[in-house]
């Protein structure tokens, strides 16, 4: 088995709680809730999904044999003689489809903190940093505890208030890019307002213009 890896780049985490700090990210291909073909989105269970997360074919991607093949790529979208503060972020696609307890001691090694950003329908293995789970309604949410849950919002029926009840450090939302990202976002910083365990978690990168 080699781990499929869409694309590895180095920049500012965007979202949530380490929202402006330095990171690798590392974004896993496939996902369980989309094909990620176009084609396919009017039927997937997650429809909103703002990435391409196909194929091995990005900046830095490829198929790696071995963790320590892939903790090396990493390793290698650090800037040299920086060793302190590494922070790697596994995405997708759905990491959690691939990364393993190997992968997370592999990036340890080197001094990675490692974050995952995952959609909370497989059980993340052992030993990582900080977990956000971002759960989609018609999807089974199996991840009930956490450092963070980032609701996209609104989804469909789903008040983000019937997850107040979970195990996680933080709870927020993020409004759902797309073509009503405008009214989306006036809606997160209403419910915000109006629900005050809840933080407003913006994709700052998308106002930057970065990656
Ligand atoms: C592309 S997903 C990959 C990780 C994992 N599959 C997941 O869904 O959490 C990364 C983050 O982007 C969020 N996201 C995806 N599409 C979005 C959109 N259209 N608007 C806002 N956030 C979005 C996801 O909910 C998740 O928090
Ligand atoms: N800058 C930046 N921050 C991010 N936080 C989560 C992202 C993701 O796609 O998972 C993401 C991303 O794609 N870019
Ligand atoms: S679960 Fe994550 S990667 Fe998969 S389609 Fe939804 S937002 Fe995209
Ligand atoms: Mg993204």
């Amino acid at each position: 088995m080699s781990y499929k890896i869409k694309e590895i780049f180095y920049t500012l985490q965007g979202e949530g709680a380490h929202a402006g700090r330095p990171a690798v990210f590392c974004r896993f291909s496939l996902c369980n809730l989309w094909t990620g073909r176009e084609r396919d989105r009017p039927r997937a269970i997650c429809q909103f999904c703002d990435t391409d997360f196909v194929g091995t074919d990005g900046p830095g991607g490829g198929k790696f044999a071995t963790a320590d093949d892939l903790a090396d790529a990493v390793e290698a979208a650090w800037p040299v003689g920086w060793e302190s503060n590494r922070m790697v972020v596994c995405t997708g696609g759905e990491p959690l489809l691939q990364l393993d307890e190997a992968v997370v001691e592999a990036l340890h090694r080197r001094g990675f903190y490692v974050a995952v950003e995952t959609n909370g329908t497989r059980l993340p293995p052992p030993g990582v940093d900080w977990l956000c789970v971002s759960p989609k309604v018609g999807a089974e949410l199996v991840v009930k505890r956490g450092d963070e849950l980032k609701f996209v919002y609104p989804q469909k029926g789903v008040d983000p208030a019937s997850f107040q009840h979970l195990d996680f450090g933080t709870f927020r939302v993020q409004p759902m890019d797309g073509p009503d990202a405008v009214a989306n976002t006036a809606l997160a910083v209403e419910y915000c307002l109006n629900h005050p365990t809840w933080q407003l978690s913006l994709q700052t990168h998308k106002y930057l213009g970065i990656a």
